[in-house]
Parts: C-alpha cells; sequence; structure tokens
C-alpha cells in the first residue's frame, strides 16, 4: 500500500490518477473501473455540453461509488484575423478533396459554455475537478470547494504550479513535456516551456506546499516509484490506459498505439492550434509545408473538426489526431483493472529491489 497526501486527500486506495483525456478515450466503463481498482477514474469533458456531462456523471454513479474527477478546459479568448482563417480554410480543403468532403466555408462553432460545464458540476457535487489551459477564477474553485469538491490544477511550469497554488487549488498536476495530448502550458508559450517530468516534478514540489501529482510518460510501478521519489504525491497516466478495452479511443487510434514506437511522437499545432503530443500523422507531416499562421485553439481545432470525423468514420488514422506520449511503447491492452493491478505490483517489486541496494 503506498498512502500519501493524495491518497488521503482523494479517498483512493492507490495513488494512481487515470488521465482525463476529452475527445472519446475516457468513458464512464474507463472512469469507473480505475475508481473500483482503487486508483481515480476521471472525464476529460472539456468538449462536452453540459447535458451530456450530467448524463456521464450518472452513468459512472450507476457504475461506482467511489470517488472519480471531471476535468474541464479553462477557455480562453483566441484572436485571430478573417484573413488567417480564410488562408487556413484553403489548405484545409486539399484535406477535404481526399477525403471526399465538401468544403467548408464556414467556421463552426467552437467551444461549449464554460460556465454551463461548471454549473453541472456543482449541482452534481462531483468528488473531483480538475481543470487544465488555465486556471478557473477564484470564485469558481471556492464554489467548488463549498461543495465539497476537490480542486486540482494542471501546470507546466513552477510560475503556473505557484499561480495555481495561489488561486486556491488543493492540489497541482505537473505535466511533463512527455505527455500525450494538449500541454496545458497558461503562462508563456508551450514552446518554452516543454520540461520533461523529471526535472519538472521536484522543482514543482520545492516551490508549492499542496500535493503534486507528476504526469508524462508514466506507464507503471517503475514510474510511479521514481515519481515518488522525486516527491509526487501521487502519478497520473494517461497513455497507459488509451489501449484499455474500456477506453473509448477508435480502434485504429488503439491498433497505432500498439505498434508504435517512441520515437515517434511529437507536439503539434495542427489540429487544434494548440500544442499538443500524439503519434505523427500524415495531416501533421504536410503541415510542415504550411507557410501562414496557424489559427489559436479552440478555433483550429473547430476548423479540423470535419476532417477529423470523417477520417474516424472511414477508418484513416494518418487524419485523426493520436495524442500519445513518450512512453507509448510501454502501452498494453489490458483491462483498466489489471493495469492498476500490475502497477502496484510492479512498484512493490521496485521497492523490495532498492531496499537491496546497498547492503
Ligand atoms: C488522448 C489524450 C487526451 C487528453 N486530454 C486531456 C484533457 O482533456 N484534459 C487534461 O487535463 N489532460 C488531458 N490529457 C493529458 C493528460 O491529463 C496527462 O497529462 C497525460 O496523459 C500524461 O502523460 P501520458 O499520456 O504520458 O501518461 C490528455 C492526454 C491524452 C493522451
Amino acid at each position: 500500500m503506498f498512502q500519501t497526501e493524495i491518497t488521503r486527500m482523494l479517498d483512493i486506495r492507490h495513488p494512481i490518477l487515470q488521465a482525463p483525456m476529452a475527445g472519446g478515450p475516457t468513458t464512464p466503463d474507463l472512469a469507473a473501473a480505475v475508481s473500483n481498482a482503487g486508483g481515480l477514474g476521471s472525464i476529460g469533458a472539456g468538449y462536452l455540453a453540459p447535458d451530456r456531462i450530467r448524463d456521464t456523471i450518472r452513468e459512472i454513479r450507476q457504475r461506482t461509488d467511489r470517488p472519480f474527477g471531471i476535468n474541464l478546459f479553462v477557455p480562453e479568448q483566441p484572436c485571430t484575423s478573417e484573413a488567417t482563417i480564410a488562408e487556413m480554410n484553403d489548405f484545409l480543403n486539399s484535406f477535404r478533396v481526399e477525403l471526399g468532403i465538401a468544403s467548408n466555408p464556414s467556421t463552426p462553432k467552437s467551444a461549449e459554455s464554460f460556465e454551463d460545464q461548471i454549473r453541472i458540476l456543482l449541482e452534481e457535487s462531483v468528488p473531483v475537478v480538475s481543470f487544465t489551459f488555465g486556471m478557473p477564477s477564484e470564485d469558481v474553485i471556492q464554489a467548488l470547494k463549498a461543495r465539497g469538491t476537490t480542486v486540482l490544477g494542471t501546470a507546466t511550469t513552477v510560475e503556473e504550479a505557484q499561480a495555481l497554488e495561489a488561486a486556491g487549488v488543493h492540489a497541482i498536476v505537473a505535466q511533463g513535456s512527455e505527455s500525450g495530448g494538449h500541454r496545458g502550458t497558461f503562462l508563456k508559450d508551450a514552446a518554452d516551456a516543454l520540461i520533461g517530468t523529471m526535472a519538472l516534478v521536484p522543482q514543482v514540489v520545492e516551490h508549492v506546499s499542496v500535493p503534486v501529482v507528476a504526469a508524462g510518460g508514466i506507464m507503471d510501478g517503475r514510474g510511479l516509484i521514481a515519481s515518488l521519489a522525486l516527491g509526487a504525491s501521487a502519478i497520473q497516466m494517461g497513455t497507459a490506459f488509451l489501449a484499455s478495452p474500456e477506453s473509448g479511443a477508435h480502434p485504429a487510434y488503439k491498433q497505432k498505439i500498439m505498434s508504435s514506437t517512441e520515437d515517434c511522437t511529437e507536439v503539434t499545432y495542427a489540429y487544434s492550434g494548440k500544442a499538443a503530443r500524439g503519434i505523427r500523422t500524415k495531416f501533421m507531416e504536410e503541415f510542415r509545408n504550411y507557410q501562414g499562421a496557424i489559427p489559436p485553439y479552440p478555433i483550429q481545432n473547430a476548423m479540423t473538426r470535419d476532417i477529423r470525423q470523417t477520417a474516424a468514420q472511414a477508418n484513416l488514422p494518418e487524419y485523426m489526431s493520436l495524442w500519445a506520449g513518450q512512453g507509448l511503447r510501454l502501452a498494453d491492452d489490458r483491462s483498466a483493472a489489471s493495469i492498476i493491478d500490475r502497477t502496484i505490483e510492479q512498484a512493490n517489486d521496485v521497492v523490495g529491489m532498492i531496499s537491496t541496494l546497498g547492503k
């Protein structure tokens, strides 16, 4: 048993958080399986409409009576010109031709209402709420706390961790640059905040007094013990769960996870306008030739949605966003519960091995 500040704070058996992964991978089945196995299951709800969030929370509650988390994107105020959007649309039309979809002259609706999403979380008294892409207002944090919710923020630098602590979060997810998915960076350019987990975690631990959760490239019990040694109170694993049967990731995406190598991921702005790490695709490669500016998140995300959705329907992973971290070669397709069990077993073995060192 590894008891830490986080296991006590979240009332979980193991210091393992399953990363919220918006866009489909995190299903009620996955979150509940992780929570039932003693970790903290969670749902990436950033793209979900408020009613869908409510339904999802209820579906999780039908499957577990253990704590679980819901994650939201802190909204941004994107600013771009009509000319940038038009130029991007022209470029994207070449992909649309390849996929046989009609050209898309208008910018689709880009984001759910954050206020309405928060209202549902307050009404449902969700056990844990986490945020990425920024800091919610102190009013939001206080309102959640008043409902008994534990609030987590995501930091990619020490400064972001300090800002989140000052805003009142209970704990901080330190997201190293190995991480799959979008960078949570919000106080500087994401390209200037690519700090690896091993360097980031102890620096954040030194500079904040709330517990720290290590994320990025952690795939098993070795990563758990390494993170605890760096001062983290828990780990958050995303890629490790992507190919599990409970994950809602597209079958072609799971297949790519299971067959890829550790050097095939890269950080791209192509799909969403925000830095994110994923398996290299034809879509990403063709963006290397793009000379214009990429509209910021969430505009670019909305502009590429039809391409990603059509590609998923046609089973064409080369046009899909295949977010994954650098540890993906250690991913396996076992059940979420067995991933948790094996992580703890392996962590115990590592502790045994370490205790023999120096004897
Ligand atoms: C497919 C995918 C989607 C993600 N979506 C979110 C999200 O919606 N919210 C969030 O806070 N983090 C998101 N992340 C990042 C994770 O929270 C976490 O930082 C990351 O998975 C840790 O690195 P790992 O993938 O190497 O385990 C996502 C990661 C992946 C792989």
